[in-house]
């Protein structure tokens, strides 16, 4: 399958049907799989069902997946075209056809002049991530230059990072991650996202606005949430007195015009192929070049690098984001799984959850495929989650007891960065431990203390949370959604979803400030107006 745009969509490759009559005669009735008999069966599961991956080992062996369903699934991905889809993509085609733009975050990572190793198709697809466009090249250097003058300028304390969704998340949660981690330094950091006053107010409030630089981010310029942002923070800039306006706000933008009309002194600027949800390894990430400096956002490129290179060269079978993809596949198409549950159990992985949400529920929770086919099978299921061992004390009750069968991943980090004695080991004994009773269940001496096993989990383990190992997990995740949208067809690079709300906002908000009654509104809309409105 050599032509992108002529792929089947899963349900039209051959591989759909066997796996579902696998999956009707294996998993299904008294003789269902069961994970404990699988590893009575199987002394090799462990070793089958582990990957490697630069940074990165992944346990998929506690999963509903025997090795029929494995191989049939690889067969899917290969027959549905992922690997052409996947070439299109790194070499740059309009893959992105509903915007009719090339999908472009692999080359903000990619490095020059890089010698290519591996099978002609891999050296190919890797060639492609190892071409940067002169404008990408030049743009990271204007970022990564005025991060450094950022972080050496005693005048600046503190960085105001405004900005929403894609232009938001990354940057927060790469800098919360490595903070963590003690990699971050320089002038204090805060991010501002909602439109909601409260969140823009506690961060304005303790700050001295003549050594404050405020980073204005949005692909668009056109996000309400942003823009009320930003201009408020200005207002307040300028009632405080705080200098010149051009001198302390810095656009990042691919809309230069808009953000020069803003008032802001420097823009730096990107390609439309960079999705919000992508966007951190573009100058989007300038908050992060700021916390970790030139040397670190390279790590952090570099680490993101490393997955791509796995990615595009890996053999779809040893291929870490092909697999998860298609284990996402299999739960949500097969087992009928409507969500599934990512615990970081790692104080500065904490946000990942929020990140993730964005990236695979905006990319993938689709009901029409890249060519308007409605899909006639489930899409994107709900990513959610929280770090643990937090969540042990809140929703584990259900994922051992619940009614629903949820898939877990565990992303585990093998070194601490606290130095304190006695709590790492305690906790990543919680996380094993937790995946073990979720499989291994326990036949109570009463109703409410048995536990029914046979529930699946995932491990992702790292080495360190260091920005090299943050990039490649990022980078993990990223290509592990567009394979999964790859697979049911659809485009997952944009997100028509979002717009009809933000319509409504408008009008409604007009009705609200006017105090009219809204006459073209629905009646629960209008009575909701109505008690806004009493004192
Ligand atoms: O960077 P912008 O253009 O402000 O957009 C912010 C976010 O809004 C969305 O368009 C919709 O929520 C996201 O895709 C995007 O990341």
């Amino acid at each position: 399958m050599g032509v992108w745009h002529e792929r089947p969509r899963c349900d039209e490759a051959p591989a759909w049907a066997l796996l579902r009559s696998h999956f009707q005669q294996a998993f299904t009735g008294p003789q269902a799989f069961d994970l404990r008999r699988a590893f009575e069966q199987d002394a090799g599961r462990f070793a089958a069902f582990g990957l490697d991956a630069p940074s990165l080992f992944a346990d998929l062996s506690k999963n509903l997946i025997d090795r029929t369903a494995q191989r049939l699934l690889t067969e899917l991905a290969r027959e549905c075209g992922v690997e052409a889809h996947r070439d299109a993509m790194l070499r740059g085609e309009r893959i992105n056809t509903s915007e009719d733009r090339p999908v472009t975050h692999v080359q903000w990572r990619s490095e020059s002049n890089r010698p290519v190793t591996g099978t002609d198709q891999a050296q190919s697809a890797i060639k492609s991530i190892v071409d940067v466009p002169p404008d990408v090249q030049a743009s990271r250097h204007a970022m990564l230059e005025l991060a450094e003058a950022v972080r050496a300028d005693a005048g600046i304390s503190d960085v105001v990072h405004i900005g929403i969704g894609g232009s938001d998340l990354g940057p927060r949660v790469v800098v919360q991650a490595l903070r963590a981690s003690g990699c971050v330094s320089g002038p204090r950091l805060h991010f501002v996202a909602n439109m909601d006053g409260h969140e823009l107010a506690a961060v304005l409030a303790p700050l001295q606005a003549a050594r404050t630089l405020f980073i204005v981010a949005s692909k668009t310029f056109g996000t309400a949430e942003t823009l009320r942002n930003a201009q408020s923070a200005r207002d307040w800039f300028v009632a405080q007195g705080g200098g010149e306006v051009a001198r302390h706000f810095v656009a990042v933008s691919a809309n230069r015009a808009a953000a020069a009309a803003f008032g802001a002194g420097r823009c730096l600027g990107f390609d439309e192929g960079v999705g919000g949800r992508f966007s951190l390894w573009s100058p989007i990430g300038l908050p992060i070049a700021i916390a970790i400096g030139r040397a670190g956002f390279e790590q952090l490129l570099a680490g993101a690098r490393a997955l791509d290179e796995h990615f595009a060269g890996a053999p779809l079978e040893r291929n870490l984001p092909v697999q998860l993809a298609l284990l996402d596949l299999w739960y949500r198409n097969f087992h009928g799984l409507a969500s599934r549950c990512v615990a970081p159990y790692h104080h500065g992985l904490r946000g990942l959850p929020a990140w993730l949400q964005q990236l695979e529920m905006e990319s993938n929770g689709k009901g029409v495929d890249a060519r308007g086919r409605p899909l006639g099978f489930a899409s994107a299921p709900v990513t959610w989650g929280q770090a643990g061992s937090n969540g042990q004390h809140a929703f584990f009750q259900m994922l051992h007891q619940g009614s629903d069968v949820i898939p877990v991943e565990f992303v585990l980090v093998r070194d601490d960065a606290h130095g304190l004695p006695g709590h790492h080991d305690k906790l990543l004994a919680n996380a094993l431990a937790q995946a073990r009773a979720l499989m291994c269940g326990q036949a109570g001496d009463a109703p409410e203390r048995h536990f029914p096993g046979n529930r699946p989990s995932t491990v992702l383990l790292l080495p360190d949370l260091s920005p090299h190992s943050l990039g490649a997990l990022l980078s993990l995740y990223e290509h592990r959604t567009f394979v999964l949208g790859s697979l049911w067809g659809l485009n997952s690079f944009d997100q028509w979803g979002v717009e009809l709300g933000k319509r409504h906002a408008g009008a409604i908000e007009a009705a609200l400030q006017a105090h009219t009654e809204g006459s073209t509104l629905d009646a629960s809309t209008a009575g909701l107006l109505a008690r806004l409105r009493q004192p």
